[in-house]
């Protein structure tokens, strides 16, 4: 049994879950900046800005070098390869600008989605091959935890029993070689809003979904203290013509989380799904104000939500460094508001912050 073949030493333990409480501690989020290349590069052409390595380094730079006040908000962030190795303008490391400030430096470890033959065009993700020689690397280089991304959608026949037991052993293999290389994993089932189902639906398909990987990372002795959950919020598809309110999504959301996440797990940071920013924060908030218990931080790892009105204020050109700084940190502190229950909406958002960033079929 488990205990005569244990898969962690005593200290190896401590220094993870040392790790993910301080990522989340005092209503601390992370901020999502791994889009690949590809990503990346949807995001600049919006805002008509060529995808080269110089422009996504000089955007990155911006983000990074904002004031040390940040790290009041974000307590991690997850890069990307390539800006793992990058240097500010000054020639100093991304990473260790990061650290100064006292932020958690994390990888993005999962390699994109290939299909699973015979499905409704459903996915599996890429990258165990090789995958603990990366995180040891990582590991040197700076890099305390990972993320790995499984796309679930709601469709005809879809998730279907193979693509929910398939994607929760890939997350539960993949946090396992984390974990015996010193990296915390964030599991990230992500169920997409593609569609046009309601609420309920969303929850019925979340609550499968989590209990699937909860069984998997159990079986493949995860020590869940020394993990974070990344999932989707419960809300109805992108093309329902049923609206809800944040209360009705932070119900659903901590009704569905509270059936299936163990309380040894520390801090479940949402991602943002193509939501608007506003809306991010204001769902964020109701479920911290939810009047169900909730024995996890409930907190934010944004991707869009947290970069998009910052995008749109720097459009490419130096000069707009102080607008893109501020719109960055206004997220970030708003975010950190709501991961506390403490967020107001004070009326007059810019309009990049109330815009859908919805994706359709974001599956890369
Ligand atoms: O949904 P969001 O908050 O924009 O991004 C969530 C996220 O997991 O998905 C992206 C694609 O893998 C990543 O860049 C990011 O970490």
């Amino acid at each position: 049994m488990a205990h005569q073949f244990p898969a962690l030493t005593s200290e190896q333990k401590k220094a993870l879950s040392e790790t993910a409480r301080r990522i989340v501690a005092n209503g601390k989020g992370i901020l999502a900046a791994d889009e690949s290349v590809g990503t990346m590069g949807n995001r600049l052409q919006r805002i008509k800005v060529e995808n080269t390595e110089e422009n996504r380094r000089q955007f990155r730079e911006l983000l990074f070098t904002v004031d040390s006040t940040v790290s009041q908000s974000i307590g991690g962030v997850i890069l990307f390869h390539e800006t793992l190795y990058q240097k500010d303008s000054q020639g100093k490391l991304f990473r260790d600008i990061l650290k100064e400030k006292g932020i958690v430096v994390g990888i993005k470890l999962d390699q994109g989605v290939a299909p699973l033959a015979g499905t409704n065009k459903e996915t599996t993700v890429q990258g165990l091959d090789g995958l603990s020689e990366r995180c040891a690397q990582y590991k040197k280089d700076g890099a305390d935890f990972g993320k790995w991304r499984a796309v679930l959608k709601i469709d005809n026949q879809c998730p279907s029993h193979l693509a929910i037991q398939e994607n929760a052993n890939t997350l539960a293999r993949y946090a396992s070689i984390c974990q015996q290389n010193g990296l915390v994993p964030i599991v990230e089932p992500e169920v997409i809003p593609d569609g046009s189902h309601d609420m309920e639906h969303c929850q019925y398909v979340t609550e499968k979904v989590l209990a699937a990987v909860y069984k998997a990372l159990n079986d493949h002795h995860v020590y869940l203290e020394g993990t974070l959950l990344k999932p989707n919020m419960v809300t109805a598809g992108h093309a329902c013509t049923k609206k809800y309110t944040p209360e009705q999504v932070a119900m659903a959301t901590v009704t569905a989380l509270h059936r299936t996440v163990p309380a040894a797990v520390p801090g479940i940071c949402f991602l943002s799904g193509g939501m608007s920013e506003e809306d991010a924060t204001l769902n964020l908030n109701a479920i911290n104000l939810c009047p169900l218990p909730k024995p996890w931080k409930l907190s934010f790892s944004y991707g869009r939500a947290l970069q998009a009105s910052a995008l749109a204020a720097w459009g490419g050109k130096a000069e707009n460094k102080k607008a893109t700084q501020e719109a960055f940190m206004k997220r970030a502190l708003a975010n950190s508001q709501a991961a506390k229950g403490q967020y107001v909406h004070m009326g007059s958002s810019g309009s990049a912050s109330t815009q859908s960033l919805f994706t359709a079929s974001y599956t890369y």
